[in-house]
C-alpha cells in the first residue's frame, strides 16, 4: 500500500513537473509569436513607407511630364510663331522688289525674330526632354518601391502566419499541462487515501504504529513549545492468546475491538491512541499526569468488565521528561507495564 502511494506520488510529481515544462515551452512560444507580430508591424510600417516614397517619386513624375508638355506646347508655339514671321518676311521680299533699304531691314529684322524664336523652342524641346527623362527615372524608382514593399508585405504575412500557428501550438500546451495538473492533483488524492490507508488498523481502526510515533512526537513538541506535561500510557490486553486458544481468532479480534473502542470512549479530543503491535496500544494524554491516566484507565477497565465477553487491560505510565524522546517515553511506559505485571 506504500509502496503503491509513493508511485502515485512519483507520477503526480513528475506529472507537476510535465505541466511546468508544457508551461514553459508555451510561454516561449507565446515570446516567439509576440517576437513575430511585431516583426510583421515592422515590416509593415516600412512597406508603408515605401508605398509613400513610390507615391511620392509617382507624383514627382507626373509634374515633370507635365512640366514637358508645357514646355514641347510653349516650343510649338514659338515654332508657328518663328514660321508667321518667316513668312511675313518672305511676303515683304516678294511684294517690295524695289527693295527700299527700309523695307529690307524689316524683313532682316523679322528673319531675325524667328530664328530666336526657333532657337527659343529648341532650347524648351531639349529642357521637355530632360524632363522627360527625369520623369522616367522617378517612375523607374517608383516600381522598385513598389517591389520592396509588396516583398515587404510577403515577408509579414509570412511573419504573422507563423505567429498564429505558435499561438495555436502554446493553446494545445496549455491545455495538455492543464490535463496533467488535474492528473496530478487525482493522483496526490488517491495518494493521500492510500497513506490514511495504511496508518489505519483495518481491525481496530486506531492510528498504527509509525503515524502513532509521528503523531507522538508532534504532541510532545507542542508540550514542550507550551510548556504543559504529557503521559503516555503503554497498555497491554490481558489473556488474549487464551481466548485465541480457547474461542478462536475471531473472539481474539472482537476482545482487540472492544478494548480499542472502549479506550477510544473514554479519551478526550486532544488525546491519541495507536496500536503499538499485537494486543498492545499506546495511549497519548496530553496536558495531564499519571494520575489523570491511571483514573481514565481504571474506567476503561470498569466498562470492559461490564462488557457481554468481559476483558481487561494493563497499563504503564511515562510523564514526559526534558531529555525524552517518542521512543524514550513509550519505553519508559512499557517498563512501568513490565514492573506492575511482574508484581501481580
Ligand atoms: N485474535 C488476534 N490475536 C492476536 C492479534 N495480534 C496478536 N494476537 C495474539 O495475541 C496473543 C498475545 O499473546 P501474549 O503476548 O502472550 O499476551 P496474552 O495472551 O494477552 O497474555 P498477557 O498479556 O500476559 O495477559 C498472541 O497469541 C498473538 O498471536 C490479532 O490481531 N488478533
Amino acid at each position: 500500500m506504500k509502496k503503491s502511494s509513493e508511485t502515485r506520488d512519483d507520477l503526480a510529481n513528475k506529472r507537476q513537473t510535465a505541466g511546468g515544462a508544457r508551461d514553459d515551452a508555451s510561454n516561449r512560444r507565446d515570446r516567439r509569436a509576440d517576437q513575430r507580430d511585431l516583426a510583421g508591424q515592422a515590416r509593415d510600417d516600412k512597406l508603408d513607407m515605401s508605398d509613400l516614397a513610390g507615391q511620392a517619386r509617382d507624383g514627382a513624375g507626373d509634374e515633370r511630364d507635365n512640366a514637358g508638355d508645357v514646355r514641347d506646347h510653349v516650343a510649338g508655339l514659338r515654332d508657328s510663331a518663328a514660321e508667321q514671321r518667316d513668312r511675313t518676311a518672305e511676303e515683304f521680299d516678294s511684294r517690295n522688289r524695289s527693295r527700299s533699304p527700309n523695307r529690307i531691314l524689316r524683313s532682316e529684322l523679322a528673319r531675325h525674330e524667328a530664328a530666336s524664336d526657333r532657337e527659343a523652342a529648341f532650347q524648351d524641346r531639349s529642357a521637355s526632354a530632360q524632363e522627360r527623362t527625369e520623369a522616367q527615372r522617378d517612375r523607374r524608382a517608383a516600381l522598385a518601391d513598389r517591389h520592396v514593399g509588396a516583398r515587404q508585405r510577403r515577408l509579414a504575412e509570412a511573419d504573422r502566419n507563423t505567429a498564429s500557428s505558435d499561438r495555436a501550438a502554446g493553446l494545445s500546451e496549455r491545455a495538455n499541462a492543464q490535463l496533467d495538473r488535474s492528473s496530478a492533483r487525482i493522483d496526490r488524492e488517491v495518494s493521500a487515501v492510500d497513506r490514511e490507508d495504511a496508518s489505519i488498523d483495518p481491525l481496530t481502526g486506531v492510528l498504527l504504529r509509525r503515524a502513532g510515533f509521528a503523531a507522538l512526537s508532534r504532541d510532545i513538541a507542542r508540550a514542550r513549545r507550551t510548556n504543559i506535561p504529557l503521559v503516555v500510557c503503554f497498555i497491554d490486553v490481558d489473556h488474549l492468546k487464551t481466548v485465541n486458544d480457547g474461542q478462536g481468532h475471531a473472539a481474539g479480534d472482537q476482545m482487540l475491538l472492544n478494548v480499542a473502542s472502549t479506550l477510544r470512549s473514554r479519551l478526550r479530543a486532544s488525546d491519541l491512541i495507536f496500536r503499538y503491535g499485537g494486543d498492545e496500544f499506546v495511549c497519548i494524554f496530553p496536558d495531564s499526569d499519571s494520575s489523570f491516566g491511571e483514573l481514565r484507565l481504571a474506567q476503561v477497565n470498569e466498562e470492559l468488565a461490564r462488557c457481554p465477553s468481559p476483558a481487561s487491560v494493563t497499563a504503564g505510565f511515562a510523564e514526559l521528561r526534558p531529555e525524552d524522546s517518542s521512543e524514550d517515553l513509550v519505553a519508559r511506559a512499557d517498563s512501568e507495564l513490565y514492573r506492575k505485571r511482574k508484581l501481580r
